[in-house]
């Protein structure tokens, strides 16, 4: 049997339906309030969150490779996340055909569901360093789920492992950061800041840490823009009204923009 419950056997006379789990797939998009609208709101989401799969896929395996200080294979993957990050941002654009009065039509139907609830969208800040403790209380009611985010929450992000292949390229990174509670945000780090800065002063020589970098920085701008662009489509759709997830809503998005996952790759710009 495979995962998808088809027999091996009949695998001959399988069909793209099948192989695909399409009458899973599109039988999935239930609009709550019947109005038109809402099938726009519920596939841009469906959307979204199969990329965020492909994303937090590509985005571990490469964390794994960099460990394993197998560079151009993680380059290929942070290259292919950098792809779906342009689709994801693309998005917003479909979802700001959604108007003020279309989207308060069936807004009260959500009742009090919000992304603030995605835990793929946290998996992937994970990934990314950003560690808040709170988030993991969000899922205590689905122990599956919970220790999930639990395990990526105390794991490494992909800044962390890079730090670890500056040690291992030589740089005298500060010994504490190697081994550290990985589920606090990382702050920055004089010595990581110094590895840096040298990569980018002799990019001949450290060719595959100095791509490994931009590949980083790729990543993040498109991350920013992505809650960029989420801040402003909700700003534009329900203005100032707090969000069904209990936050303050645009004023909150716009808060968690300050966020840098990489500092020192954007510090090192001005030094250069
Ligand atoms: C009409 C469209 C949308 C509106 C009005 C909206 C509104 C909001 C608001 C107000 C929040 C803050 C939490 C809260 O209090 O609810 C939020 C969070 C969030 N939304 Fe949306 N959103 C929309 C579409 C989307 C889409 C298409 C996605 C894609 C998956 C998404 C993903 C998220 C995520 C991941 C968060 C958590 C952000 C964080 O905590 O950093 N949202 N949204
Ligand atoms: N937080 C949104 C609701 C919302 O957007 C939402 C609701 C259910 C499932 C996904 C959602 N999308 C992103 O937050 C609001 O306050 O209107």
């Amino acid at each position: 049997m495979s995962e998808n419950g088809i027999h091996t056997d009949f695998r001959d006379n399988m069909t793209y339906g099948e192989y695909l789990n399409l009458d899973k797939l599109l039988t999935s998009q239930e609009r709550l309030s019947g109005h038109h609208d809402e099938m726009l709101f519920i596939v841009i989401h469906q959307v979204s969150e199969l990329w965020m799969k492909l994303i937090l896929h590509e985005l571990d395996a490469a964390i794994e490779s960099i460990e394993e200080d197998e560079l151009p294979e993680a380059f290929k993957m942070l290259a292919r996340v950098s792809r779906v990050q342009t689709q994801i941002i693309q998005a917003w654009d479909v979802l700001s055909t959604l108007t003020p009065a279309e989207y308060m039509e069936f807004r009260d139907s959500l009742g009090r569901a919000s992304g603030f609830q995605s835990y793929q969208n946290r998996l992937i800040e994970f990934a990314l360093g950003y560690k808040q403790a709170h988030i993991v209380k969000i899922y205590e009611k689905d122990p599956e789920l919970a220790q999930k985010l639990e395990t990526a929450y105390r794991a490494p992000g992909i800044y962390d492992v890079a730090i670890r292949a500056l040690a291992r390229a030589g740089f005298p990174i500060n010994p504490e950061l190697l081994m550290r509670d990985f589920s606090i945000t990382y702050k920055g780090d004089s010595t990581v800041a110094d590895a840096w800065l040298e990569v980018y002063r002799n990019v001949d020589k450290y060719w595959n840490l100095y791509q490994l970098a931009e590949k980083l920085v790729d990543i993040e701008d498109s991350h920013q823009q992505w809650r960029f662009r989420h801040m402003k489509t909700v700003e534009r759709i329900i203005g100032f009204k707090t969000g069904t997830g209990g936050s303050s809503g645009v004023k909150y998005l716009k808060s968690v923009l300050d966020h840098q996952f990489f500092p020192e790759l954007w510090e090192v710009r001005t030094k250069l």
